[in-house]
C-alpha cells in the first residue's frame, strides 16, 4: 500500500476497463473501482480484476447509519478487496462499525480491508466549506479533526489532498494512512478538483498513496502517461 499509484477507473462499463488495461500487458496495478463502475458492473468486476492479479481499492464511501455501515461492510469484506472507504462525516460510532462489519465479514486465512475515511473531497474549496457545510474553521483543521476521530475508530488512514498530509502524519503518526487523490502533472487540466498537486509535491509531503484518474484514463497514450507519474512519483525510471 505504501507509496502506491492507484489508478481510478472512472468507466461506465467493463469493456471499457478491459480495452484500457490491454496497453499495461501484464503489469500488476493498484486499481480504484469508484461508483461510477461498481454501480453498473456490481461485485463481479472486483472479482474479475482481483482474478488477474490488480490490488483494489473499492472507492464506495459509505455513510449511513452504523448498523447499515457494519453489514455493508461485512459484504464488502467478503470481496476479497484490499482497500475500502468511509466518510468520516459519518462520525466515529459509524467508523467503529464499518471496522466491525470488515472483521466479521473477513475470511480466515484473508487479510482485513484496509479502510480510510474521506475527510473533505478534494474538490472541495475552503470556501465551499464555510458556505455550505457551515464549517467556520479552515480545511486544515476540518480535515485534522476528521482525520483524528478516524484514528480514534481505529481506522487505516484517510483520503485527503497532499495538502494535508503532512500536518495529518505529524499528528497522527506515519502509519496512519494519507491517500491523496486530486494529482495532476503541471500541464494537465485540474477539471472538477480544487486541492491539486502534482506528484513531485506529493511525494516530498510524505504521502502514503496517490490517486489518479483522468491525467491517465483520458490520455491518448495511458500507458505512457502512467509512466510519467510513476516515475516521478516512484522515482524509478523505466
Ligand atoms: O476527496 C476525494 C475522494 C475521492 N476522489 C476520487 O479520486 C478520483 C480522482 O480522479 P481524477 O480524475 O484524477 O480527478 C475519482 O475517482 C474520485 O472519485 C477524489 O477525487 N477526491
Amino acid at each position: 500500500m505504501d507509496k502506491s499509484l492507484i489508478i481510478a477507473l472512472d468507466f461506465a462499463e467493463k469493456n471499457e476497463v478491459f480495452q484500457f488495461l490491454e496497453a499495461f500487458g501484464e503489469e500488476k496495478l493498484f486499481l480504484k473501482i469508484g461508483m461510477e463502475l461498481f454501480y453498473q458492473e456490481g461485485p463481479s468486476i472486483v472479482h474479475e480484476l482481483k482474478n488477474q492479479g490488480h490490488d483494489i481499492f473499492l472507492d464506495l464511501k459509505l455513510h449511513d447509519i452504523p448498523n447499515t455501515v457494519k453489514s455493508a461492510m461485512k459484504g464488502l469484506a467478503r470481496l476479497g478487496c484490499d482497500l475500502v472507504n468511509v466518510q468520516a462525516a459519518g462520525g466515529k460510532e459509524m467508523m467503529e462499525a464499518a471496522l466491525e462489519g470488515l472483521d466479521a465479514g473477513t475470511q480466515s486465512g484473508q487479510v482485513r480491508p484496509a479502510c480510510i475515511a474521506v475527510t473533505q473531497l478534494t474538490s472541495t474549496s475552503e470556501e465551499q466549506m464555510k458556505k455550505e457545510q457551515l464549517i467556520h474553521v479552515s480545511l486544515e483543521e476540518s480535515v485534522l479533526h476528521y482525520a483524528t476521530l478516524a484514528k480514534r475508530a481505529k481506522l487505516d488512514g484517510v483520503v485527503c489532498s497532499t495538502y494535508e498530509a503532512k500536518p495529518i502524519s505529524q499528528l497522527l503518526g506515519q502509519s496512519f494512512l494519507t491517500v491523496a487523490p486530486g494529482i495532476r502533472l503541471q500541464t494537465d487540466d485540474v477539471q472538477d478538483q480544487k486541492r491539486v498537486a502534482t506528484p513531485e509535491f506529493a511525494k516530498s509531503e510524505g504521502v502514503s498513496a496517490i490517486v489518479v484518474g483522468r491525467s491517465i484514463t483520458q490520455s491518448k497514450n495511458p500507458l505512457e502517461k502512467y509512466l510519467l507519474f510513476k516515475q516521478t512519483w516512484e522515482g524509478v525510471s523505466q
